[in-house]
């Protein structure tokens, strides 16, 4: 392999340490992250409790809402209704995608914007567009961490973001957008004509596309970045949007999957619970 590979588990166990401190100094104040998850999906529950795990590392109190598959959008809106009004709640996570049938808007809507660790509400959205400080996305914040950590230049760079979810391509996007990133940035979707083509243009390029193995050897531009965010399900096991073991022989840096960008997003859910505790006056 050729590529430096971009070590999310050692990345997210200093960020963690960190936090840990941070609260410790704080005087160990109960700092509340609620996770709530609709159905019985088992990778979910599986992340759902890593991050309950890890909130208890780095000093902080968790709490967990489970509803059965078959809950209704009142019940759903209820409990988040609960969490929003709930003082001692410090951070609020709707896990998604909702089963079928729920509409996560107006679920969405009831989560105050400092609560909103995801940084999925219209407020928080609106305030990344506008540049002002509020709470964003995980999972496109652990990104620019790992490009961050790891001396990737980003500056007039050419990224090429593999997708364009509210979650995580389009927030990606405009963070690696900002002044002081400073990325040339193209956002391509499932839409895109000439998909290799675009990512063979790129010096970072993201797969979030949740489509297995689709960034290939071909595609990459020797010596760029490569961070796979998608997961996908095989009878292979868990991989990623990148074929990595080809892709490693080109890239000049590259995620794991496992152990890349799934860590990095529960630490920076942390952070930002911390961030958020800290906007609630504590
Ligand atoms: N590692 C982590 O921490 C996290 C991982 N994930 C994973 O990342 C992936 C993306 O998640 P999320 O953004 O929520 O998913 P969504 O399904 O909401 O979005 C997927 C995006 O990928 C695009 N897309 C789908 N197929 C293709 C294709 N063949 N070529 C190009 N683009 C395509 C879609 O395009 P269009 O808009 O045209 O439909 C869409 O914009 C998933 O696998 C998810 O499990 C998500 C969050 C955190
Ligand atoms: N509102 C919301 N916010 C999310 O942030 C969110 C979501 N919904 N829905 C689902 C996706 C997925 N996601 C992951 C988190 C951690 C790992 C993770 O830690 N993965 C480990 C492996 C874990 C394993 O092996 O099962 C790793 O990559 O090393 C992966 C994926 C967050 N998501």
């Amino acid at each position: 392999m050729t590529a430096t590979l971009m070590d999310g588990n050692s990345l997210r166990d200093e960020i963690i340490a960190g936090l840990a401190t941070q609260i410790e100094q704080m005087g160990s104040p109960a700092i509340c992250l609620a996770t709530v998850l609709v159905g019985d999906d088992g990778p979910s529950q599986r992340y759902v409790k890593s991050k309950h795990k890890k909130a208890g590392e780095a000093g902080m109190v968790s709490r967990h809402h489970g509803l059965d598959a078959d809950a209704t959008q009142e019940e759903v809106e209820a409990v988040v209704r609960e969490l929003a009004d709930d003082p001692s709640v410090h951070g609020i996570l709707v896990q998604l995608p909702l089963p079928d049938g729920l509409d996560p808007e107006p679920v969405l809507d009831l989560i105050p914007a400092e609560k909103d660790v995801d940084g999925l509400t219209e407020r928080s959205m609106g305030r990344l567009v506008r540049n002002r400080p509020g709470l964003v996305s995980c999972t496109p914040l652990g990104v620019l961490r790992l490009l961050e950590k790891y001396s990737v230049p980003t500056s007039g760079a050419r990224a090429v973001v593999v997708g364009r979810s509210t979650l995580v391509g389009l927030p990606l996007s405009l963070l690696l957008n900002r002044k002081g990133v400073d990325a040339t940035v193209t956002m391509a979707h499932s839409r895109t004509a000439d998909m290799a083509a675009v990512v063979r243009e790129a010096d970072i390029v993201v797969g979030a596309a949740g489509q297995a193995r689709m960034i290939t050897a071909d595609m990459v531009k020797p010596g760029a970045a490569v961070i796979d965010v998608g997961v996908s399900r095989t009878e292979a096991g868990i991989v990623g949007d990148v074929d990595f073991d080809a892709v490693a022989e080109v890239a000049g840096w590259i995620t794991p999957m496992p152990g890349g960008t799934g860590p990095m997003t529960i630490a920076c859910l942390l952070e930002n619970t911390l961030t958020a505790a800290r906007l609630q006056g504590l």
